[in-house]
């Protein structure tokens, strides 16, 4: 094996703008992204919903459905190249084999009329796997990593599972064929806490085993702080702040990641801490045409974020994208207006 497949690939995200069709027009639901995930880390993705986390996601696998569609940008990963690019089989081939995934709503997502093993194998087949018992071997394995019997989750039908249990064969399938870019969207939400926990442990520990790079998204900044080493936020389509994600909860930056954070119960000490931010996130529909998406609910609102959209400032480890925040060292940058129609 070469240095490329074995090493854990890094994945740069550029200016990219991904738009649905609406009666009013193609709108944006993630415009002008740049996000770089380092090789070998975890990065987590949050925001309130509607924010663009999902179709954010889809995109890495070139996997946006129609009214959607990627407008403008790249996704390059390493070893597979610009995936926008990527058709036909050569995108088959590489999503599942190269990018392994699970999608929201993955509990749902299995075919009623075959076991989980059959959809294991054909999985198998369709990607050429030459060793099918190896692979139900790894199957099992992950799974009992999951706290699953797993012959008896391989013989199983769907409706035979509990919607948690189905969503841990989606982050099985997601990681048998032993893809090195993983996205995992919403992996555990149908878990409670406790198994919640212990399955991105699990995740965490076969990232780190298989050297991996993993986007994860959730709507958890509790459960992501846990096991992502990066952190990115979403609000109307825009990533606002991203860095590592000690820092980037320790001391938020953006005022929405520091209202997202204020917002968050906390499990002991007074709950009447936990201030939830004021109004609503925008829709596709009512997201601000020209300056800041978040400025109807800043606190630290200025004229500027009027008309301006704040372009991402790059300082140490950090990039933030508020007018109100100039970080030392980075020189104010003109504001970055993207066309997506
Ligand atoms: N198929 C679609 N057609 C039209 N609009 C869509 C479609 N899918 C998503 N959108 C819109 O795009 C925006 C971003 O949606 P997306 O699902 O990516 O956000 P999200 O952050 O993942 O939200 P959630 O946390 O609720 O999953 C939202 O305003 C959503 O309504």
């Amino acid at each position: 094996m070469t240095l490329t497949t074995t090493a854990a690939p890094g994945v740069r995200i550029r200016d990219l703008t991904v738009v649905y069709r609406t009666p009013h027009g193609e709108l944006p639901a993630v415009r002008g992204v740049d996000l770089t995930l380092a090789p070998g880390t975890i990065t987590g993705v949050v925001g309130e919903s509607g924010s663009g986390k999902s179709t954010l996601a889809l995109s890495l696998l070139n996997a946006v459905q129609p009214p959607g569609r990627i407008a403008s940008g790249s996704v390059e990963i390493d070893g597979i190249g610009d995936v926008v690019r990527l058709g036909g089989e050569r995108l088959r081939q590489t999503r599942g084999r190269r990018i392994g995934y699970v999608f929201q709503a993955a509990q749902n997502s299995l075919n009623p009329l075959k076991t989980i093993g059959k959809q294991l194998l054909d999985l198998g087949r369709s990607h050429g796997v030459e060793d099918l018992r190896g692979l139900v071997r790894d199957a099992k394995e992950l799974l009992a990593r999951m706290g699953m019997d797993g012959a008896r989750v391989l013989d199983s039908y769907q409706h035979e599972l509990s919607g948690g249990m189905r969503q841990r064969v989606g982050i099985m399938l997601a990681l048998v064929l032993n893809a090195k870019v993983v996205v995992l969207d919403e992996p555990t939400t149908a878990l409670d806490m406790i198994t919640q926990a212990m399955i991105l442990r699990i995740v965490r520990e076969i990232h780190e085993e298989r050297g991996l790079t993993t986007l994860i998204i959730t709507h958890d900044v509790g459960a992501v702080a846990e096991i992502a080493d990066d952190l990115a936020v979403m609000y109307g389509g825009r990533v606002v702040e991203h860095g590592p994600v000690e820092e980037v909860l320790g001391s938020p930056a953006h005022p929405y990641t520091q209202a997202l954070i204020r917002a968050i119960p906390r499990l002991s000490g007074d709950l009447s801490l936990a201030r939830p931010l004021p109004g609503r996130p925008p829709t596709l529909g009512t997201l601000p045409v020209t300056g800041c998406v978040f400025r109807e609910r800043c606190d630290r609102r200025m004229p500027i974020c009027e008309t301006d959209d704040p372009a991402q400032v790059v300082a140490g480890g950090r990039t933030v994208a508020c007018h109100a925040v100039v970080p030392p060292h980075a020189p104010a940058e003109p504001a970055m207006r993207k066309e997506y129609a």
